[in-house]
Protein backbone atom coordinates (compact mmCIF):
# COMPACT_ATOMS: atom_id res chain seq x y z
CA UNK A 1 0.00 0.00 0.00
CA UNK A 2 2.72 2.37 1.10
CA UNK A 3 4.80 1.18 -2.58
CA UNK A 4 2.04 3.55 -4.77
CA UNK A 5 3.39 6.38 -2.96
CA UNK A 6 6.52 6.45 -3.23
CA UNK A 7 6.94 8.38 -6.26
CA UNK A 8 10.88 9.84 -6.05
CA UNK A 9 9.44 13.57 -5.50
CA UNK A 10 7.46 12.33 -2.18
CA UNK A 11 10.85 10.49 -1.25
CA UNK A 12 13.27 13.41 -2.16
CA UNK A 13 10.35 15.67 0.18
CA UNK A 14 11.26 13.82 3.22
CA UNK A 15 14.50 14.04 4.17
CA UNK A 16 13.98 18.18 3.56
CA UNK A 17 11.11 17.54 5.58
CA UNK A 18 13.41 16.22 8.00
CA UNK A 19 16.38 18.64 7.91
CA UNK A 20 13.68 21.11 8.53
CA UNK A 21 12.00 19.44 11.59
CA UNK A 22 15.64 19.45 12.94
CA UNK A 23 15.74 23.31 13.04
CA UNK A 24 13.14 23.43 15.95
CA UNK A 25 12.57 23.08 19.83
CA UNK A 26 8.82 22.94 20.12
CA UNK A 27 6.67 19.85 21.11
CA UNK A 28 5.06 19.93 18.52
CA UNK A 29 4.60 21.42 14.64
CA UNK A 30 2.10 21.45 12.43
CA UNK A 31 1.53 20.53 8.45
CA UNK A 32 1.17 24.21 7.78
CA UNK A 33 4.49 25.64 9.76
CA UNK A 34 6.12 22.99 7.86
CA UNK A 35 4.90 23.82 4.72
CA UNK A 36 5.17 27.55 5.46
CA UNK A 37 8.89 27.64 6.44
CA UNK A 38 9.66 25.21 3.53
CA UNK A 39 8.08 27.21 0.83
CA UNK A 40 5.71 24.16 -0.09
CA UNK A 41 1.85 23.99 -0.83
CA UNK A 42 0.06 22.99 2.62
CA UNK A 43 -2.18 20.39 0.83
CA UNK A 44 1.05 18.67 -0.61
CA UNK A 45 2.82 18.66 2.82
CA UNK A 46 -0.19 17.22 4.71
CA UNK A 47 -0.62 14.73 2.10
CA UNK A 48 2.50 13.15 2.43
CA UNK A 49 3.12 13.53 6.21
CA UNK A 50 -0.28 11.43 6.50
CA UNK A 51 1.27 8.64 4.65
CA UNK A 52 4.35 8.01 6.73
CA UNK A 53 2.79 9.04 10.68
CA UNK A 54 -1.03 8.47 11.77
CA UNK A 55 0.46 10.85 14.70
CA UNK A 56 -1.09 13.63 12.90
CA UNK A 57 -3.77 16.09 16.15
CA UNK A 58 -6.51 18.33 14.58
CA UNK A 59 -4.97 21.93 15.67
CA UNK A 60 -1.93 20.85 17.93
CA UNK A 61 -0.41 18.88 14.86
CA UNK A 62 2.39 16.13 15.04
CA UNK A 63 4.38 15.59 18.23
CA UNK A 64 8.05 16.65 16.81
CA UNK A 65 10.07 14.30 17.90
CA UNK A 66 7.51 11.22 16.79
CA UNK A 67 7.35 12.95 13.15
CA UNK A 68 10.50 12.82 12.93
CA UNK A 69 10.79 9.24 14.69
CA UNK A 70 8.08 7.99 11.77
CA UNK A 71 9.93 9.71 8.70
CA UNK A 72 13.24 7.78 9.88
CA UNK A 73 11.39 4.58 9.97
CA UNK A 74 10.32 5.17 6.70
CA UNK A 75 13.49 6.12 5.04
CA UNK A 76 15.44 3.62 7.05
CA UNK A 77 17.22 6.47 8.36
CA UNK A 78 16.74 4.59 12.11
CA UNK A 79 19.21 2.38 11.02
CA UNK A 80 23.17 2.84 10.41
CA UNK A 81 23.89 2.83 6.98
CA UNK A 82 27.82 2.14 5.98
CA UNK A 83 29.17 3.23 3.24
CA UNK A 84 32.39 3.48 0.84
CA UNK A 85 33.65 5.77 -1.74
CA UNK A 86 35.43 4.20 -4.80
CA UNK A 87 37.91 6.74 -6.64
CA UNK A 88 39.12 9.59 -4.15
CA UNK A 89 40.02 12.28 -6.49
CA UNK A 90 38.30 15.40 -6.59
CA UNK A 91 34.56 14.68 -6.49
CA UNK A 92 35.23 11.67 -4.00
CA UNK A 93 37.77 13.06 -1.36
CA UNK A 94 34.48 16.68 -1.59
CA UNK A 95 32.39 13.69 -0.84
CA UNK A 96 34.26 11.82 1.95
CA UNK A 97 35.07 15.34 3.54
CA UNK A 98 30.96 16.19 4.04
CA UNK A 99 29.74 15.76 6.92
CA UNK A 100 25.61 16.22 5.69
CA UNK A 101 25.37 12.67 5.51
CA UNK A 102 25.70 11.63 9.17
CA UNK A 103 22.33 13.51 9.66
CA UNK A 104 21.05 10.65 8.01
CA UNK A 105 22.83 8.13 9.92
CA UNK A 106 24.88 7.22 6.63
CA UNK A 107 28.61 6.94 7.64
CA UNK A 108 31.26 6.81 4.64
CA UNK A 109 33.61 4.83 6.30
CA UNK A 110 36.76 3.12 3.92
CA UNK A 111 37.98 5.44 0.85
CA UNK A 112 38.98 3.57 -1.92
CA UNK A 113 41.42 4.27 -4.84
CA UNK A 114 44.23 2.84 -6.95
CA UNK A 115 46.37 5.18 -5.22
CA UNK A 116 48.36 4.23 -2.36
CA UNK A 117 47.49 6.72 0.42
CA UNK A 118 43.92 4.70 0.20
CA UNK A 119 42.94 0.93 0.79
CA UNK A 120 43.74 -0.66 -2.80
CA UNK A 121 40.15 -1.86 -4.33
CA UNK A 122 41.49 -5.30 -4.54
CA UNK A 123 40.93 -5.51 -0.50
CA UNK A 124 37.28 -4.36 -0.97
CA UNK A 125 36.11 -8.12 -0.77
CA UNK A 126 38.05 -8.53 2.10
CA UNK A 127 37.18 -5.21 3.96
CA UNK A 128 33.36 -5.81 2.91
CA UNK A 129 33.68 -9.01 4.40
CA UNK A 130 35.38 -7.05 8.06
CA UNK A 131 32.53 -3.92 7.78
CA UNK A 132 29.24 -4.51 6.85
CA UNK A 133 29.23 -2.34 3.96
CA UNK A 134 25.51 -1.11 2.51
CA UNK A 135 26.40 1.17 0.09
CA UNK A 136 29.07 2.00 -2.76
CA UNK A 137 29.91 5.39 -3.74
CA UNK A 138 31.19 5.52 -7.62
CA UNK A 139 33.46 8.40 -8.26
CA UNK A 140 35.86 6.63 -10.79
CA UNK A 141 36.76 8.14 -14.25
CA UNK A 142 33.88 6.90 -16.69
CA UNK A 143 35.93 4.09 -18.64
CA UNK A 144 36.26 2.14 -15.52
CA UNK A 145 32.82 2.46 -13.77
CA UNK A 146 32.02 -1.12 -15.16
CA UNK A 147 35.06 -3.21 -13.69
CA UNK A 148 34.55 -1.60 -10.49
CA UNK A 149 30.75 -1.45 -10.78
CA UNK A 150 31.76 -5.11 -11.15
CA UNK A 151 33.97 -5.34 -8.11
CA UNK A 152 31.45 -3.87 -5.37
CA UNK A 153 28.84 -6.44 -6.94
CA UNK A 154 31.26 -9.27 -6.11
CA UNK A 155 32.11 -8.08 -2.86
CA UNK A 156 28.59 -8.22 -2.15
CA UNK A 157 27.52 -4.47 -1.73
CA UNK A 158 23.86 -4.10 -2.91
CA UNK A 159 23.59 -0.45 -3.91
CA UNK A 160 25.39 1.91 -5.91
CA UNK A 161 25.60 5.40 -6.16
CA UNK A 162 27.10 6.41 -9.45
CA UNK A 163 28.60 9.56 -10.15
CA UNK A 164 30.37 8.98 -13.03
CA UNK A 165 28.71 9.53 -16.35
CA UNK A 166 27.74 5.85 -17.24
CA UNK A 167 24.90 3.56 -17.04
CA UNK A 168 25.90 0.46 -15.09
CA UNK A 169 25.08 -2.95 -16.03
CA UNK A 170 23.74 -4.46 -13.05
CA UNK A 171 22.25 -7.67 -11.49
CA UNK A 172 18.06 -7.33 -10.60
CA UNK A 173 18.95 -7.13 -7.41
CA UNK A 174 21.61 -3.75 -7.38
CA UNK A 175 19.95 -0.73 -6.39
CA UNK A 176 22.14 1.99 -8.59
CA UNK A 177 21.09 5.73 -7.98
CA UNK A 178 22.97 7.67 -10.85
CA UNK A 179 23.56 11.00 -9.85
CA UNK A 180 23.79 13.84 -12.24
CA UNK A 181 24.85 17.67 -11.18
CA UNK A 182 24.52 18.86 -14.87
CA UNK A 183 20.80 17.43 -14.78
CA UNK A 184 19.84 19.30 -11.65
CA UNK A 185 21.56 22.65 -13.29
CA UNK A 186 19.81 22.48 -16.52
CA UNK A 187 16.16 22.04 -14.95
CA UNK A 188 17.33 25.54 -12.72
CA UNK A 189 18.22 26.74 -16.05
CA UNK A 190 14.77 25.77 -17.46
CA UNK A 191 12.89 26.94 -14.58
CA UNK A 192 14.84 30.24 -15.03
CA UNK A 193 14.24 30.63 -18.42
CA UNK A 194 10.30 30.48 -18.02
CA UNK A 195 10.51 32.64 -15.38
CA UNK A 196 12.00 35.27 -17.46
CA UNK A 197 9.93 34.70 -20.38
CA UNK A 198 6.57 34.86 -18.08
CA UNK A 199 8.05 38.42 -16.91
CA UNK A 200 8.59 39.07 -20.91
CA UNK A 201 12.49 39.57 -20.33
N1 LIG B 1 27.67 13.18 -11.57
C1 LIG B 1 28.22 14.34 -11.37
O1 LIG B 1 27.53 15.31 -11.12
C2 LIG B 1 29.70 14.44 -11.45
C3 LIG B 1 30.37 15.59 -11.08
C4 LIG B 1 31.76 15.58 -11.15
C5 LIG B 1 32.43 14.45 -11.59
N2 LIG B 1 31.72 13.37 -11.97
C6 LIG B 1 32.35 12.11 -12.40
O2 LIG B 1 32.93 11.53 -11.24
C7 LIG B 1 34.13 10.84 -11.60
C8 LIG B 1 35.30 11.40 -10.81
O3 LIG B 1 35.52 12.75 -11.13
P1 LIG B 1 36.75 13.53 -10.48
O4 LIG B 1 36.68 14.91 -10.99
O5 LIG B 1 36.78 13.31 -9.02
O6 LIG B 1 37.99 12.77 -11.16
P2 LIG B 1 39.43 12.55 -10.59
O7 LIG B 1 40.29 12.20 -11.77
O8 LIG B 1 39.85 13.69 -9.72
O9 LIG B 1 39.27 11.27 -9.64
C9 LIG B 1 39.14 9.97 -10.09
C10 LIG B 1 39.78 9.07 -9.06
O10 LIG B 1 39.51 7.71 -9.40
C11 LIG B 1 40.70 6.95 -9.17
N3 LIG B 1 40.66 5.75 -9.98
C12 LIG B 1 40.89 5.61 -11.30
N4 LIG B 1 40.76 4.33 -11.68
C13 LIG B 1 40.42 3.65 -10.56
C14 LIG B 1 40.18 2.28 -10.29
N5 LIG B 1 40.21 1.37 -11.25
N6 LIG B 1 39.90 1.94 -9.02
C15 LIG B 1 39.84 2.86 -8.03
N7 LIG B 1 40.09 4.17 -8.21
C16 LIG B 1 40.37 4.54 -9.47
C17 LIG B 1 41.82 7.88 -9.54
O11 LIG B 1 43.05 7.48 -8.97
C18 LIG B 1 41.30 9.21 -8.97
O12 LIG B 1 41.69 9.37 -7.63
C19 LIG B 1 34.26 11.00 -13.10
O13 LIG B 1 33.67 9.88 -13.72
C20 LIG B 1 33.46 12.25 -13.39
O14 LIG B 1 32.95 12.28 -14.71
C21 LIG B 1 30.38 13.34 -11.89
Amino acid sequence: MLQNCQTEAFLERLPIYLNQLSQYSSDYVSASILAKDLGLGEVQVRKDLAKISRGGKPKVGYILNDLKADIERYMGFDQPTNAVIIGMGKLGRSLYNYHGFQQYHIEIIGAFDIRESFIHVDQLNEYCQEHHIDVAILTVPKDEAQKISDIIIKAGIKAIWNFSPTRLNVPSDVVVQNENLAVSLSILIKHYNDRRKNHGL
